[in-house]
């Protein structure tokens, strides 16, 4: 289906990438209203053009407006980008479904699984939003931190969305030399890619917070790989969904990039301190510790092996020594590199 070009843009979620894509639309001259669920970060916008809690540093141009009122966000919008974190993902939809007079492409840009339902984002929006066709629903993932999207470095990304059409336009709509968008239609492998990343980049950080070496976190880094290729096959995903940006690529970001808040919080347990004390000093969120749990539901749910999210799993909520948990990742039986477990 041929998509007219889009010409008003709401942006749901005042947090780093919400700012940073709204701010990156509006460079380009597309009206954006960015929804801010804290009225401090609309004031901040509003009287400095700063997101000074979430995206310090930052100017954000003219043709962007904030509010936290989501009907004025929403009035006019031709589409809507979705990235508020995943814990807050249904309760954020469910008052917008009221605010939609009719279905528009809508963009996720959350990385997680809903931990209650084990639901993508894409599908927590089809349960919530029912009159949108599974053609308007949409999914922005990849390698890429807000910091230097919003400072203009080169970025590529995927999208993904099952009516060609809709992806063009979209795709279209975020272009730009720097930030470079390529098509996909597999919602469920670039969603489970996105969220599985962030579990494998705290175990990242953990290696490093150890201080086990290259060798190990590159080793973390591929079997994560192959641990995150066996769920999405299960669940339906085109496996080579996973070698692409929304895999592998954010993959080697977030597990090796200091930038990445999940690496920073498995850098920190494995240096020795509680997750609860880490979580408290932090006003982002670091979206892998909720997956990680849902991670595992849903390894269980499709019979699948995890080793790695399971071990993430112990260390976060069963207070397992990090040191155990990656002697009994390395002391498992011996096995061959393509079996499936
Ligand atoms: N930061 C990045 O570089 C980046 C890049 C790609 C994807 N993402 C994903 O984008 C999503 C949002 O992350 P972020 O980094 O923009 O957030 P953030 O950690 O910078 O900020 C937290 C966000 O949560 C919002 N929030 C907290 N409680 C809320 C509530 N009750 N209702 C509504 N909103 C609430 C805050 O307003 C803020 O927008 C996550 O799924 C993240 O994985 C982040
Ligand atoms: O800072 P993180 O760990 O939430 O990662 C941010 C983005 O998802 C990187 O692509």
């Amino acid at each position: 289906m041929e998509q007219p070009a889009i010409k008003h843009v709401a942006v749901i979620g005042a947090g780093a990438w919400g700012t940073a894509l709204a701010r990156h639309l509006a460079e380009k001259q597309i009206p954006v209203c960015l929804w801010a669920h804290e009225p401090e970060v609309v004031r901040a916008i509003q009287l400095g053009r700063e997101n000074t809690v979430y995206l310090p540093d930052v100017l954000l141009p003219p043709t962007l407006s904030v509010t936290n009122v989501l009907a004025d966000a929403i009035a006019g919008a031709d589409c809507l980008i979705f990235a508020v974190p995943s814990h807050v993902a249904r309760a954020v939809l469910s008052r917008i479904a009221v605010l939609l007079p009719q279905p528009i492409p809508l963009v996720s840009a959350t990385k997680g699984i809903e931990e209650e339902t084990l639901a993508l984002v894409t599908q927590v929006m089809q349960a919530v939003l029912p009159a949108h066709m599974q053609g308007s629903l949409l999914v922005l993932s990849g390698p890429s931190f807000a910091s230097e999207v919003s400072r203009g470095k080169p970025t590529a990304l995927c999208l993904a969305g099952q009516d060609a059409g809709v992806v063009k336009a979209i795709q279209a709509l975020f272009m730009t030399p720097n930030f470079r968008v390529y098509a996909d239609d597999d919602l469920i492998g670039v969603q489970l890619g996105g969220a599985l990343k962030n579990v494998m980049a705290l175990a990242a950080g953990v290696v490093d917070g150890l201080e086990l070496g290259h060798n190990a976190r590159a080793a973390l880094i591929t079997r994560g790989l192959a641990e995150m290729i066996r769920l999405g096959v299960a669940m339906g995903a085109d496996p080579r969904t996973f070698y692409g940006l929304s895999g592998v690529g954010d993959l080697i970001l977030t597990c090796t990039g200091p930038l990445s808040r999940n690496h920073s919080v498995g850098v920190r347990l494995g240096k020795g301190e509680r997750l609860e004390g880490i979580l408290a000093s932090m006003q982002a969120v670091a979206e892998g510790v909720r997956t990680a749990k849902a991670a595992l539901d849903l390894a269980l749910r499709c019979g699948v092996d995890m080793p790695i999210v399971q071990e993430v799993n112990a260390v976060l909520f069963a207070d397992k020594a990090c040191r155990q948990a990656v002697g009994d990742l390395m002391e498992r039986e011996a096995k061959g590199e393509k079996s499936p477990s």
